[in-house]
């Protein structure tokens, strides 16, 4: 579903703030994986996920999505493979437009002829329909703006906003961080049952080592730019968090983890 093949990608090259993000990237994604991403900061975590979404170009190899190369493609170009919910709730969602305006733009993204952005009883039974899977009540609030709503019912939206046209890849960037606890479970139970409802292929970053071991079928682990650990789900269930931090120790030869932004359970 996803090849990534060989991609580097250098920052400033040739100045003195040169600085290497990514250094010889090999990730292939069967259809529906589900795969965390965990790493130290500065690893190159969110210039993969930038990397796979157009909004960065690779300076060296290849981005494939279900068999297209896309490598050259920007974000635009490529925006119906991919849907993206970010750390931040403000980033996913338009504030002055309502609940019925955003969903709208979501849903005439990525189609392969421009809709009406227009809010017709068929679309708006449509956005009803979905909005109630969310279980947050935004069904009887269509033509409330955005702006007004909770940080996680903005979460929650911007994920449904995210799926609504079945992309290829979803990619979640820390999007359950900036919340209080109670609502990131929420978010992530979600994340799971709108994932199985569209058969998605996730990558998903995270600082929280718990969130990684139990979520999806695979691990990730980065660090300085490159991917130095691969954990398949067998290997995963068996993993404690403090196996994690063993491991993670071991790969960064033997330099002990000791980042503030790490949420160990
Ligand atoms: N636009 C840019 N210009 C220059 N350097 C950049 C740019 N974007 C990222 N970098 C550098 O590339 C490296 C990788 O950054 P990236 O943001 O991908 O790391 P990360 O793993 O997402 O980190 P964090 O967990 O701290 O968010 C870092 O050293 C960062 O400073």
């Amino acid at each position: 579903m996803l090849k990534i093949s060989q991609v580097d990608k250098v920052f400033n090259a040739g100045t003195v703030n040169e600085k290497i993000a990514l250094q010889n990237i090999n990730l292939h994604l069967a259809p529906r994986d589900f795969v965390t991403v965990i790493g130290s900061n500065g690893a190159g975590k969110s210039t993969l996920m930038n990397i796979i979404s157009g909004g960065l170009i690779p300076d060296q190899g290849t981005v494939t999505i279900d068999g297209v190369d896309v490598t050259k493609l920007g974000e635009h170009q490529r925006a119906k493979y991919i849907g993206r919910v970010f750390q931040d709730p403000m980033a996913g969602t338009a504030p002055n437009m309502t609940i019925e305006e955003n969903l709208a733009i979501a849903y005439a993204r990525g189609q392969r002829r421009s809709l009406s952005l227009g809010v017709n009883n068929r679309k708006r039974k449509l956005f009803q329909e979905q909005l109630e899977i969310l279980d947050q009540g935004l069904e009887n609030r269509l033509k409330t703006k955005v702006g007004f709503l909770s940080g996680g019912q903005r979460q929650a939206l911007s994920l449904l906003m995210a799926t609504f046209t079945k992309p290829k890849i979803l990619l979640l960037d820390e999007h359950t961080a900036a919340l209080d606890p109670k609502r990131a479970r929420l978010i992530l139970e979600l994340t799971k049952k709108v994932v199985d409802q569209h058969h998605l292929t996730t990558l998903m970053v995270t600082h929280n080592m718990e969130q990684a071991l139990t979520l999806g079928n695979r691990l990730l682990m980065m660090h300085e730019g490159r991917i130095v650990l691969d954990i398949a789900q067998e290997q995963k269930q068996r993993m404690t968090v403090k196996d994690l931090l063993q491991a993670f120790e071991e790969a960064r030869g033997g330099e002990a983890f000791a980042e503030d932004r790490y949420f160990l359970a």
